[in-house]
């Protein structure tokens, strides 16, 4: 997306108010400089006085130029965007099951929506019944359909997607107008947008400096006139204005602008820039391993009972304990159980529900889930150190073979779900064992051995036990692993990382990684993700690729050491300047400066201003390196360092060498200069 040339200059010319000019100090002082020797030109008129103005204000325009450039591209998406919001119809759900059609600007919080196959999403919200395909192409550009379903961590819709096959039951989460889509276009179009407390740093260095040459500049004429010859105004503030952070300071909110950008051209949403730039210092990655590491859609499938255990009554309980279980693991239990075990499929939990029992529904804290049933038997299905306990607590043991069973499970990866059911007020028994199998996605290793080239620390974490998560963590070939994760130590475990001065990047989709997300430096919760991770994060990835957070490590440290570079380079630069003005300015007066007019340049006046003319072309030409950012490869820090201080600290000293003593060859053609 490129922007029209016409919108660019006419930007430029909008950002000369001063109110806006305000925010880069150093621009602000070119600009004061500009206003000032118009006017002095307008009293005196020279060739040279109104040449300095002229670039003045060039150099003022270019540096708002990068901005418009640079903000241009997510005006343009933004604008796409709000193609997308049109006006909708909701089928809003009674309380006593009737439906009324609202417009979808009138759905509150709390409402619950019923969307067919070929109709709009009307909000945004979760999933509370059902199962469908949406096209999210809307958001995502991506025309794959994806799959949406209550119970599980893939149950946000966004609005303004479509449901392509079957019918969902939505309960909305946002208020019109604060919706997901609205966040973004805001965000694209950089209305959000603040400073980072990086930029706010710099920004107080540079303006330093500005002030250091202001009193610099000012203490020269005192001394001049001491000598008897003043100085003319014009003269000082071109010397200034060489001498100030000029580059940097009209690129940097252009610098920062465009690697938010990046990020949303690959699909990812930043809600911050401060995150942005925390991603490129990140030294830890925690994932989740289910649903991020693996595919996610853990399936039931096999039934491993044990002792003197039937197939067909392990099936029945596990049965009776997922009928209500909502998570795809559970619903894939009621399914195997039917069609390999031949379990009654007519059961449901709605007739059961009526009959008095009573479920227990799956948590990440308990890892267990299952149903009291109203005879009084209880069943219960779970992680294995989970129901061990509870069949301590009625008074049993489990067997030794459990064990067995469930560590052969793990060791392969699988993931073990231990059944126990409990009659009456007998000890629980121990009936078998669900193998749920999950997929390692595949290039995972790769992808790890990329952050590892870029000095980072991958970490597993995982709900599972730990000989599923070591079988896992040696297959997708991350560093480090966390098992039987409850929220609360994945929170805690980023906490003790950051303890130790490490940013942490985390990703997720769960509610039970919310907290984790909050807390990390960069949480990027997947759009699939439920509606708490996605609050609780900081970006989001539109893709639900929990490997991008690759792509944003590589965005942030562009973004840092673009921003460093020209730092680097500018600063360099202005030294330079000073040596090719001062021996110009002061000729007249000391003859023996000319030894230092190493340049040989034409006169005073053509090398000052060549020496503006340069300052401002010098913008111009290093735009395109401030959108694109410094090419990043993962490779050891230091020596990438080591190489910028080099090109940019060493190209920016011998540049304006160059480059004046070039400008000068076609100054000093100008009639009228002296
Ligand atoms: N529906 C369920 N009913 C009962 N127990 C379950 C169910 N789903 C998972 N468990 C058990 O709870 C444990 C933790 O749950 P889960 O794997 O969702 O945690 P997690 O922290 O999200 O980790 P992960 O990184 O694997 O997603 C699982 O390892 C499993 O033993
Ligand atoms: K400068
Ligand atoms: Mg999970």
């Amino acid at each position: 997306m490129t922007v029209p040339l016409s919108t660019v200059v006419a930007q430029a010319f909008t950002k000369l108010d001063p109110r806006h000019l305000w925010r880069a100090p150093v621009i602000f002082v070119v600009w004061a400089g500009s206003v000032l020797t118009t006017v002095l030109a307008a009293f005196h008129p020279s060739v040279f006085a109104w040449s300095v103005a002229g670039w003045l204000w060039a150099t003022v325009l270019f540096a708002n130029a990068a901005e418009a450039v640079a903000e241009g591209r997510g005006k343009a998406q933004a604008a796409s965007l709000r193609a997308t919001k049109r006006e909708t119809t909701a089928r809003r759900r009674r309380d006593d099951g009737t439906e009324d059609q609202v417009p979808g600007s009138e759905l509150s919080v709390g409402d619950v929506v019923v969307v067919s196959a070929g109709e709009v999403v009307p909000g945004d919200g979760e999933v509370v019944e059902g199962v469908a395909t949406v096209d999210e192409s809307a958001i995502t550009g991506e025309s794959a359909p994806v799959i949406r379903e209550a119970g599980g961590d893939r149950s946000a819709v966004t609005g303004g997607t479509t449901v392509l096959s079957d019918e969902v039951v939505v309960r909305i989460t946002t208020r019109p107008g604060e919706s997901f889509i609205d966040r973004m276009i805001a965000l694209v179009e950089g209305a959000q947008r603040q400073k980072t407390p990086n930029e706010i740093a710099l920004t107080i260095l540079l303006t330093t400096l500005t002030i250091v040459f202001l009193v610099t500049v000012m203490a020269i004429q005192p001394l001049a006139a001491y000598s008897g010859r003043t100085q003319p105004v014009v003269v000082l503030v071109a010397l200034l204005v060489c001498l100030i952070p000029t580059t940097i300071g009209a690129l940097l909110s252009a610098i920062g602008i465009a690697g938010m950008d990046r990020l949303v051209q690959r699909n990812v949403l930043a809600m911050s820039g401060r995150a942005v730039e925390a991603a490129g210092d990140v030294s830890t990655l925690l994932l989740d391993k289910t649903g991020t590491i693996t595919f996610g859609n853990r399936r039931a499938t096999e039934l491993r009972p044990v002792g003197e255990v039937a197939a067909h009554d392990l099936a029945d309980a596990a049965h009776l304990a997922s009928l209500a279980d909502a998570t795809p693991e559970g619903k894939s239990v009621v399914e195997l159980a039917h069609t390999e075990y031949g379990v009654d499929g007519g059961r449901t939990a709605e007739a059961l529900g009526r009959d008095g029992a009573c479920f227990v529904e799956f948590s990440a804290t308990t890892r267990m889930s299952g149903v009291d049933l109203p005879d009084g038997t209880r069943i219960r299905k779970g992680a294995g150190s989970a129901v061990r306990a509870w069949v301590a607590e009625t008074g049993g043991a489990v067997p030794p073979e459990v064990q067995v069973v469930v560590d052969a499970i793990s060791s392969a990866g699988g993931t073990p779900l231990v059944v126990a059911r409990q009659l009456g007020t007998q000890p629980a028994v121990a009936l078998g064992v669900v193998h749920l199998k999950d997929v390692v996605k595949p290039g995972m290793r790769e992808r790890f051995d990329v952050l590892r080239r870029m000095g980072i620390r991958t970490v597993m974490i995982t709900g599972d036990n730990a000989l599923t998560a070591k079988s896992i963590a040696a297959e997708a070939g991350v560093d480090d692993f966390l098992a039987e994760a409850t929220p609360e130590d994945k929170m805690r475990l980023i906490r003790a990382e950051q303890e130790g001065g490490r940013l942490v990047a985390m990703t997720g989709d769960g509610t039970n990684d919310a907290p984790a997300l909050a807390q990390a430096d960069v949480g990027v919760a997947m759009n699939s993700g439920t509606a708490a991770a996605k609050e609780a994060g900081n970006m989001v990835d539109l893709d639900s690729d929990p490997t991008k957070l690759i792509d944003v490590v590589e965005i942030g440290k562009q973004l840092l050491i673009t921003r460093g570079a020209l730092t680097t380079f500018s600063i360099a630069n202005d030294i330079a300047k000073y040596f090719a003005i001062i021996p110009a300015m002061f000729v007249g007066l000391f003859p023996g400066l000319d030894a230092l007019n190493v340049m040989r340049l034409h006169s005073p006046e053509s090398a000052m201003l060549s020496a503006v003319v340069f300052n401002a072309l010098v913008i111009v030409a290093l735009i395109p390196l401030a959108l694109k950012g410094v090419r990043y490869t993962p490779s050891n820090a230091a020596a990438l360092l080591r190489r910028n201080l080099l090109v940019y600290g060493v190209g920016g000293v011998v540049a304006p060498f160059v480059g004046i003593k070039a400008i000068d060859l076609v100054v000093s053609l100008l009639p009228g200069l002296a």
